[in-house]
């Protein structure tokens, strides 16, 4: 491994692929060395643009075929923005070469699929990690702190989070969020993957004893063999009595809202995935007070707006830049840190037995480690 960089390898010319090129420039700790693709010249089109707007130094190679970029010498970590469907194979494959995993989410079609992933990346020494980018967000051990001590919000009764986009017809019919083959779990994968993981982070990553899920809409097309979730409702039921709602859509406006509320007061983020633009990050604690004395009712709103200074995207301190850097510190390490798969798995657990519950009309899903 090179001393002060870790080297990345990209396994297909992905849309995101694009952010993440400039995350790894901005890390200070990451070069990309080589980018595969099917093709070669789609490898070679995609450093093109890339170069073109945010340009580096030294140029990575288009490889053809992501399996002659997983032989390659002067690649540590690979980034796998390929479609879900097809993930497991090559995340497999990466850690048998050797190569550190930065999984795209959701990371796998099943538990049994991702527990073989890590199992692979374990026995191979590498880390694996989900590209999750606001688990990097200064914001997190922000609201870590508030939701922990004790006054904000008390006793943590109920989560209710929405991440939803309204799709255009092009997308229905030509995205690989709507292909059951590529990413079967539709917005459940696409959107529900962020709103289960926010419920556990705020639950401190206990699973939830039981789930629901509601199919509220799905869509099939000519390429895809079965239809897939466009809009889902889940509930989480802890054991101390806490539940987590949530709701992902493909057929309604941008949103991306948490509200965390307990006995005490409550907490909310409206823009918990892809922060608003802007140099600062923040969120909303309420403490409202309640006073009915003779004829006189006041409410009182009490609210502290906490701020935390990041750049919201495409900088040295924005959220996916942390990502790639906190990823090749632990590659350069060479110590993987298990506290990563651990999170991705108990994501998918709570995530498929949400679609199973679904699947079965909506009955009560035990959940299981
Ligand atoms: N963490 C985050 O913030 C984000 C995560 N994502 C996740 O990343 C993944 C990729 O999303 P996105 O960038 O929009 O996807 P794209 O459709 O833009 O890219 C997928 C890439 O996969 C490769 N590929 C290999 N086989 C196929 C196939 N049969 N059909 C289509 N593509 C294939 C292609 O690369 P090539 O032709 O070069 O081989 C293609 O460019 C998704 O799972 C998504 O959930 C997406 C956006 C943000
Ligand atoms: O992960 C992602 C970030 O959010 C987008 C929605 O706004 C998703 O579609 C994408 O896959």
């Amino acid at each position: 491994m090179s001393e002060s960089k870790c080297r990345w390898g990209i396994l297909g010319a992905a849309m995101i692929a694009k952010k993440n090129w400039d995350a790894i420039r901005n890390s200070g700790n990451g070069v990309v060395t080589a980018v595969a693709s099917r093709k070669k010249a789609s490898a070679q089109a995609f450093i093109d643009e890339c170069q073109l707007s945010r340009p580096v130094r030294e140029l990575p190679e288009a490889i053809e075929g992501y399996e002659a970029l997983l032989q390659r010498d002067d690649v540590d970590a690979v980034y796998i923005p390929l479609p879900t469907g097809l993930r497991k194979e090559w995340v497999i494959k990466a850690a048998q070469a050797g190569k550190h995993v930065m999984c795209e989410k959701p990371c796998a079609v099943s538990v049994s699929d991702l527990k073989e992933m890590i199992a692979a990346c374990e026995e191979n020494n590498v880390q694996f990690m989900d590209g999750v980018m606001y688990m990097h967000s200064k914001r997190m051990p922000e609201l870590r702190k508030v939701i922990d001590d004790g006054e904000s919000v008390g006793k943590i009764k109920r989560i209710q989070s929405h991440f939803s986009f309204c799709a255009p017809e092009e997308f229905i019919q030509g995205n690989i969020r709507v292909s059951s083959e590529l990413e079967p779990q539709g917005c459940v994968g696409d959107l529900g993957w962020y709103t289960i993981r926010m419920s556990l982070f705020a639950m401190n990553y206990e699973l939830p004893q039981q789930v629901v899920g509601r199919q509220l809409s799905q869509h099939g097309r000519e390429d895809s063999p079965s239809p897939v979730p466009m809009e889902f409702s889940g509930e989480l039921l802890f054991q101390n009595g806490a539940s987590a709602g949530f709701y992902n859509s493909f057929l309604t406006e941008h949103q991306q809202l948490v509200h965390i509320s307990g006995s005490k007061g409550n907490i909310t983020l409206n823009d918990f995935v892809l922060p608003w633009c802007g140099n600062e990050m923040s969120f909303e604690v309420n403490n409202a007070v309640f006073d009915f004395t003779g004829c006189v009712c006041v409410m009182e709103k009490h609210t502290r707006i906490h701020h935390i200074g990041e750049y919201s995207n495409n900088a040295p301190d924005s959220q996916e830049t942390n990502l790639f850097r906190t990823f090749s510190k632990l590659a350069l390490t060479g110590k993987p840190d298990p506290f990563w798969p651990e999170i991705a798995l108990k994501t998918q657990i709570v995530m498929d037995a949400c679609l199973e519950s679904a699947r079965n009309g909506s009955v009560p899903v035990d959940v299981k480690a």
